[in-house]
């Protein structure tokens, strides 16, 4: 069964397929870079976003293996002009852009945490962002590199040190948690899939991963001893997938189309339609400066940070619990840009 976004999903699919945009009618076309494009992640993510109606160019860019993946891309009978690029072309792949999606890095193996991933990850984000600040100031960044908990605050700081800052323009990709736990939800509650909406807050790692399962709809009554397993599937939903995949990486495909679907909404708002989704985004919510609510997305990206609503109180301890990890980890992704 379809949810409401996978028919998103199918219906760019069918509108590109048939030449029309859907989407994007009336719009301007698109430019979206995909950074990290020969990864795991990056083959897949390039793929829909080639399929996305909303894109009139694609720029592909790694420090390998673009060539291949760009040929294979452009071939899809869809309208983004589609252009791979190395190295030595990351300022051209940037110029112009409207939407700049990274998931370049590296990602876990099995006993690894996402933290382990910040000595190679941190340095690679800063430098991409800072061609960012130089070379499309004004686009929207969807971080997914691991840890997203810090490396979105070093994205901000490394613009903020450029001084092209804007705070709307920042957002850590947590659609997977989401995805996630309405998965979960409604398989436990035998529910259609379709119809499930759970939004997930805080950061993007272990407990600091908060489904609020009390605002779930439709409504389902739950033990405790069920909910409490669910928030910690939740929680451990890229542990399960790192195991399973055996040192052979972590979530790819599940979190192309998580990072396809999210990007799909920026590119909806950027266009004048308006979506609220859970993402990771400087925040007065709580008392992280950063912090996944949802937030509305709108032509210049936030639009509106909104609050959590009533918490049950076992998600008031979950809130509580994380608050040490996350304010460690916003500090830690700060300090590597100011104290450099
Ligand atoms: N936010 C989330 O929910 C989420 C989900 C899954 C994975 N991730 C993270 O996404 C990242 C990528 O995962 P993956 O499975 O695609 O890894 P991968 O190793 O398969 O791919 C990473 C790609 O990044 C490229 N790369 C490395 N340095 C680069 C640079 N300086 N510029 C451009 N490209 C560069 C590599 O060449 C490679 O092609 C990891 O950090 C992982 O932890 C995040
Ligand atoms: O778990 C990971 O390392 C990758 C990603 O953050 C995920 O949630 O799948």
């Amino acid at each position: 069964m379809a949810s409401p976004s996978s028919t998103a999903l199918l219906k760019w699919a069918q509108a590109a397929s048939r030449g029309f945009a859907a989407a994007s009618a009336g719009n301007p076309g698109r430019k979206v870079a995909v950074l990290g494009a020969a990864g795991g992640i990056g083959q897949p993510l390039s793929m829909l976003m080639k399929m996305n109606s909303q894109v009139s160019s694609l720029s592909l860019y790694d420090i390998a293996g673009t060539p291949g993946v760009a040929a294979d891309v452009s071939h899809i009978n869809t309208k983004a002009q589609t252009r791979g690029y190395d190295k030595d072309g990351l300022a051209e792949a940037l110029r112009g852009c409207d939407l700049v999606i990274i998931p370049a890095g590296v990602p876990r193996k099995p006993g690894m945490t996402r933290d382990d991933l910040f000595k190679i990850n941190a340095g690679i984000v800063r430098d991409l962002v800072e061609a960012v600040g130089k070379h499309c100031p004004g686009a929207v960044l969807n971080i997914i590199s691991n840890p997203v908990n810090s490396t979105v605050p070093i994205a901000a700081e490394q613009l903020k040190k450029m001084g092209v800052y804007d705070k709307r323009k920042i957002m850590g990709v947590t659609t997977l948690d989401v995805v996630r736990a309405k998965t979960f939800y409604a398989e436990k509650n035998g529910l259609d899939v379709s119809a499930v909406d759970v939004p997930v807050v805080g950061g993007h790692a272990g407990v600091t991963i908060l489904p609020l399962f009390s605002q779930a709809t439709p409504k389902a009554t739950m033990s405790a001893e069920v909910l409490d397993a669910l928030t910690k599937r939740t929680q451990d939903g890229g542990t399960e997938v790192v195991q399973a995949k055996a040192g052979k990486g972590s979530a790819t495909l599940s979190m192309a189309y998580a990072a396809a679907l999210f990007a799909d909404a920026c590119l909806r708002g950027l266009n004048g339609h308006p979506v609220v989704e859970c993402t990771y985004v400087e925040s007065t919510v709580t008392d992280a400066p950063y912090f996944a609510s949802k937030v509305k997305l709108s032509t210049e990206g936030v639009d509106k940070v909104h609050d959590l609503g009533p918490l049950s109180d076992y998600e008031k301890d979950g809130l509580k619990a994380m608050m040490p990890e996350l304010l460690a980890s916003i500090e830690k992704g700060v300090q590597f840009v100011k104290g450099a």
